[in-house]
């Protein structure tokens, strides 16, 4: 019978329930802002992540879909309690990564996971080969990842799940635990992170990196920093201009370059422009990942009235000397060779989706400040809408 079916394994399956749109911005600030994950071969972008790297407003686009899957699980399972959510985050699992038969809760400090609430951001086949998810008993027995599907269970041992390894490319999920227990809600912990971000301003929309070891990928002996890895496989590199170059010192840890200033280059090309550092530079390459076809029907009007920046021819000096094993990089993002990478768009596109990006960070800024004072007095991160604050 359905409903004994139903209890004995409580879970759900729905369609479409994030739109195409979120997917793709929630793919773009995990691409801007990830660090390398808790697991081999795995990438996560976590709301503290994002709070403790200035980019707290980053938060925002989460928050109705959070607000949502919240209601949901407690529909679905006819919750008489309050639910909290206990984590957030955006995680990418790649080449080789995959988990075994498990339930959510199994470790002594998981004990406080009730409901998990996973959302497929891409597809099975066109994004990754592998990486189907499948519940031990019960139905559906097996998912292909379809960008926008979400499943949602009880974390306990009614739903033993595995995830078969992923084959190639990088398997994107926005996942999320619910818990019965105040003292594990995330929300408490990301109000303690926020007020810093008053301090700052509404205009303080630039990153600061973390840790560069947060941003190391290592395997057998060798390995790659994600943030010159994500750049590169859109066409881009860092490097620096010619003259900050030689005042470097050359006992200084390579990758400490990523945290100053430095620019984009392309081939034998380098924009003369300074990104404060390597996190600015690859949001805004990212950025224009994310808006290529509108940035392509956008840039004729554009350029009637913009001031070009320009391009400078590269210098030896101006190569950055971050020792990343590129072949690495490509073998774990994706099948993309060094030699066959497209670039997807143009210095000119970059030029105008870099004044986009900025129109669009501070937008999230402004509405961050006007919303963080109600977040605190409310004491939670429930999704407003800033015009309806009336402040
Ligand atoms: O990404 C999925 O499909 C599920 C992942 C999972 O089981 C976990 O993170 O515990
Ligand atoms: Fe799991």
């Amino acid at each position: 019978m359905a409903a004994t079916a139903a209890s004995k394994h409580p879970r759900r399956l729905f369609h479409g329930f994030v739109s195409d749109e979120l997917c793709k911005e929630l793919e773009f600030i995990h691409r801007s802002c990830g660090t390398v994950g808790y697991r081999p071969s795995v990438f996560s972008t976590t709301l503290p992540h994002l709070a403790a790297t200035n980019c707290a407003h980053l938060i925002l686009p989460f928050l109705p879909l959070r607000d949502r899957l919240k209601d949901t699980v407690e529909e679905a399972f006819g919750c008489e309690f309050e639910l909290f959510v206990e984590f957030t985050g955006l995680i990418s699992w790649c080449k080789g990564a995959s988990i075994g038969w498990h339930s959510d809760d199994n470790k002594p400090y998981l004990r406080q996971r009730d409901f998990a609430a996973v959302c497929y951001l891409n597809s099975h086949k066109k994004d990754f080969k592998g990486g189907l998810f499948h519940f031990k008993d019960g139905e559906p027995s097996s998912i292909a990842p379809a960008a926008g599907d979400v499943v949602i269970y009880t974390a306990d041992e009614r739903n033993i799940h595995c995830v078969d390894e992923v084959m190639d490319g990088e398997r994107l999920t926005l996942t999320l635990w619910f818990t019965r227990d105040s003292a594990h809600d995330e929300d408490a912990k990301l109000m303690n992170l926020l007020p810093q971000r008053l301090q700052h301003g509404p205009n303080s929309f630039l990153p600061f990196p973390a840790s560069s070891s947060m941003y190391w990928f290592s395997q057998d002996e060798s390995g790659f920093d994600v943030r010159c890895a994500r750049v590169r496989r859109l066409g881009y590199d860092f490097c620096s201009l010619e003259d900050n170059s030689s005042e470097h010192d050359s006992s200084c840890d390579p990758s400490e370059l990523l945290d100053g200033r430095l620019c984009l280059g392309r081939g034998d090309e380098v924009l003369d422009k300074e990104f404060v550092n390597s996190l600015h530079a690859l949001q805004v390459v990212q950025f224009c990942y994310w808006k290529a076809s509108e940035l392509a029907t956008a840039k004729e009007v554009h350029y009637e009235r913009s001031a070009r920046l320009s391009i400078l021819k590269r210098t030896s000096n101006s190569e950055n000397s971050v020792p990343c094993n590129y072949r690495l990089a490509a073998e774990v993002l994706g099948g993309i060779s060094d030699d066959d990478i497209e670039l997807p768009f143009s210095w000119d596109d970059l030029i105008l989706g870099n004044a986009r990006w900025e129109e669009y960070m501070s937008k999230l800024s402004e509405n961050l400040s006007i919303l963080i004072p109600h977040w605190l007095s409310n004491q939670t991160l429930s999704f407003v809408n800033p015009a309806d604050l009336n402040i």
